[in-house]
């Protein structure tokens, strides 16, 4: 008999709604039969269901003997020793030199080198937003934030003061990107420029230009009658930049998506998105407005002819990891399903509805995070095959992004890189959740050394420099992405000017990015780096030594003072309280928690990760003891609390610790941290959200 609310196919319990989904909404046009996909569907799970599983319990098996090593040899003061990770096979021979076979991508994957954002499936207002980030205001995103001085500018009238600094910043840009061949850009007098290098001017819509450097395209927005165009000598009322070249539709890390009603909602917000039908209403400032995705963009190129550039973002889908299962869906047996299996099946079905809008070449392209080795990319890409094969597919449609964020995959990157090697579109170092494996594997080699000083430790630098040489020696230039990870202080836009420049530089191609105003901003540095060249002048080089990215960032011999201890413990736990209590209890997946000097940051389960190994490990070594955590706890709950004063969907934790689903979740992810697999914050929250659910 199949359980309430679900109904039978194919063999599997099906929850209604997500049964519903599909058949109604997902089919539908999709040129695939509702008997053939769930018959599939069912041939996905019996096949990799047991290998997805064996996969589970060779990680558990390998993290065992590591922890047994440390038990044998306490006094190691370091990780494990790279011939033992051998021995036990968490290190794996080189594949001999090679080079990816991908073909059938996008120019914004393969050619052109710019920001990359990331949005929640779940919130369609963002969504939308997200997908129209291909082009950005320049002059919004200069005024609108601290990029220019590290002000923000006040609420009120226009402050014309500002506004003249910011034409002015805007016009330093473009006489780096596109100089002109005489005088500089403030003598600009309106009508086609002569400039240094004429090929850089594409095309005009009447007074409008249209410019590009290193591939990057700019548009000169004209307009005397524009408030700001009529202060301006040649009328300019805007800088557009290209910016989101792509965006990652993100159903994992940022996303709180626990049963079947939260998966059917991602997944028809994805299906929106690749049918271009997704609509937003909201009330802004007063005003209800209805939100929908951008068209093309029209210009005359320079020869007279007809240039058509895309005005959306190309989209990426990050599906969720090998790990955890979905209730969404129930096997004969009566366990729950593989949710990697379903997100493959259905975002694969739902991209079918594409058709080009998206993927000029017919490519669907999926991030895949948090495999742990080459095993674990086979199986992806085993996966992938049999979704092409379900689908109707030709081989190789399905593109997949390899976060490189759990140390044995950046161990064994190029093994990695090989398993997909022919359809691999990116590799991007996670350094988030990369952090949180970091502390977790070597758990037991002793106490780590503070969030912020991990980050500076050997092992980062070692790690950041092979993602690209390694990438580079498997030919990635010219085919494929190399990213680097998140900026997490979406507020702090001007730190984020003088510090992410480094991306490009390193030969990156593509670096996230929190926020539509983040890739206008972030865009500027493709103009001022080209990738081409920093991926020339690193091609061939050795890859930093394996020994430096095996180095564990223990804290050593160093004694820590109680009060940096404290203010450790105290930044841990109120980063962990004020992300937790939205997930569990708004359902919230990613939010701007302020940190304890009011900074906003970008908090989503990497982040959780890291915070909660971290006080893990302290705890297991002793650098702090429990009823400290439990009063460090009891006074952050109160200052989370403080922080979401005047939310009317907040409900308070502090003198409700016993009750409030959120606060008992925070500190069973930081008491039980030791136990949690790899350290994933997933188990626990959607345990606990479940249950608020629930009640
Ligand atoms: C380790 C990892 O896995 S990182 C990847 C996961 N992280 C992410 O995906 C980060 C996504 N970013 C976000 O969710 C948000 O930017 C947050 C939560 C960090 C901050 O959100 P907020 O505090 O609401 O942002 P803020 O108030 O500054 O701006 C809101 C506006 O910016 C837009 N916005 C902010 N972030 C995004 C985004 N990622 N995509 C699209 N639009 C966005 C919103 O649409 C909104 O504009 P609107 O009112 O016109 O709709
Ligand atoms: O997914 C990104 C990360 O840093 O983790
Ligand atoms: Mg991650």
């Amino acid at each position: 008999m199949t359980a309430a609310g679900y109904v039978e196919r194919a063999g599997l319990a099906v929850a209604a709604p997500l049964a519903e989904f599909v058949e109604e909404e997902a089919l539908p046009g999709s040129g695939v039969a509702a008997e053939a996909f769930w018959q599939g569907f069912a041939a996905l799970h019996g096949h990799f269901t047991p290998i997805n599983r064996a996969l589970l319990a060779r990680r558990d098996n390998l993290q065992a003997q590591i922890d047994e090593w440390h038990r044998a040899n306490p006094e190691a003061g370091s990780g494990a020793p790279e011939a033992f990770l051998r021995e036990i096979g968490y290190l794996v021979p080189e594949p001999a030199p090679f080079r990816i076979g991908t073909v059938g991508v996008d120019p914004e994957i393969a050619e052109i080198a710019g920001p990359q954002l990331v949005v929640p499936v779940l919130n369609a207002r963002f969504l939308l937003n997200a997908a129209n980030a291909r082009w950005g205001s320049l002059y919004d995103a200069l005024y609108g934030t601290d990029a220019l001085d590290g002000q923000v500018p006040p609420t009120g009238p226009y402050d014309a003061t500002r506004g003249a600094r910011v034409v002015a910043a805007a016009r330093h840009f473009l006489e780096a990107a596109c100089p002109l061949a005489e005088g500089c850009w403030a003598d600009w007098q309106g009508g086609a420029p002569a400039l240094a290098d004429p090929s850089q001017l594409r095309g005009m819509r009447g007074p409008d230009l249209l410019l590009a450097s290193n591939g990057l395209h700019i548009e000169l927005i004209v307009d005397r009658n524009h408030p700001i165009g009529a202060a301006h000598p040649a009328g300019l009322a805007d800088v557009r930049l290209e910016s989101a070249l792509s965006t990652i539709v993100d159903l994992e890390d940022s996303v709180a998506a626990v049963d079947a009603e939260d998966k059917v909602a991602a997944y028809r917000n994805w299906l929106g998105l690749m049918q271009g039908t997704l609509e937003a209403s909201f009330t802004k400032g007063g005003r209800t407005m209805t939100r929908r995705l951008e068209g093309d963009r029209e210009w005359t190129a320079t020869d007279g002819s007809d240039l058509t550039l895309k005005g959306r973002a190309l989209l990426l889908v990050r599906n969720v990891g090998h790990l955890m299962t979905t209730p969404a869906v129930l096997l004969p047996d009566g366990s729950e399903a593989f949710e990697g299996l379903c997100d493959a099946a259905i975002t694969c079905l739902a991209a079918m509805h594409d058709r080009g809008r998206n993927s000029a070449t017919g490519a669907i392209y999926i991030v895949k995070p948090k495999m742990h080795g080459p095993d674990e990319c086979a199986f992806a890409n085993d996966l992938f095959d049999a979704v092409e094969d379900m689908l109707g597919l030709p081989r190789h449609t399905v593109k997949i992004g390899v976060m490189d964020e759990e140390r044995r995959t950046s161990a064994n990157l190029a093994a990695c890189i090989h398993a997909v090697r022919d359809r691999i579109f990116f590799i991007n170092t996670g350094f988030l959740d990369r952090t949180g494996d970091e502390i977790h594997t070597s758990m037991l080699a002793g106490p780590v050394l503070p969030k912020e000083r991990i980050k500076q430790a050997t092992w980062i630098a070692a790690y950041e420099a092979r993602n690209v040489q390694v990438g580079l020696a498997c030919g990635f230039a010219g085919r494929a992405q190399i990213g680097k990870g998140m900026w997490a202080a979406p507020d702090r836009m001007q730190a984020m000017l003088e510090q992410k420049v480094a991306h490009p530089n390193s030969g990156a191609s593509t670096a996230w990015v929190p926020s539509p105003t983040a890739a206008t901003l972030h865009a500027m540095h493709y103009h001022q780096v080209s990738v081409a060249e920093a991926q020339a002048a690193r091609m061939g080089e050795t890859p930093a030594p394996l020994a430096d990215l095996l180095t564990v960032p223990l804290l050593g011999d160093e004694t820590l003072s109680n009060e940096t201890i404290a203010h450790e413990l105290d930044t841990n736990l109120q980063a962990i309280l004020g992300y937790v209590v939205r997930w569990v209890e708004q359902g919230v997946g990613c939010s701007k928690v302020p940190d304890l000097a009011d900074v906003g940051l970008m908090e989503d389960r990497a982040t959780l990760r890291i915070a909660s190994q971290h006080v893990g490990n302290w705890l297991l070594h002793g650098l702090v003891g429990e009823r400290e955590v439990d009063a460090a706890l009891a006074r952050m709950a109160a200052k989370v609390d403080a922080q979401n004063f005047g939310d009317p969907a907040y409900l308070p934790m502090a003198g409700r610790e016993d009750r409030s689903p959120a606060y008992r979740a925070a500190r069973a992810l930081v008491m039980q941290a030791c136990e949690q697999p790899s350290g994933y914050t997933e188990p626990l929250l959607h345990a606990w959200r479940q249950r608020a659910k629930a009640s």
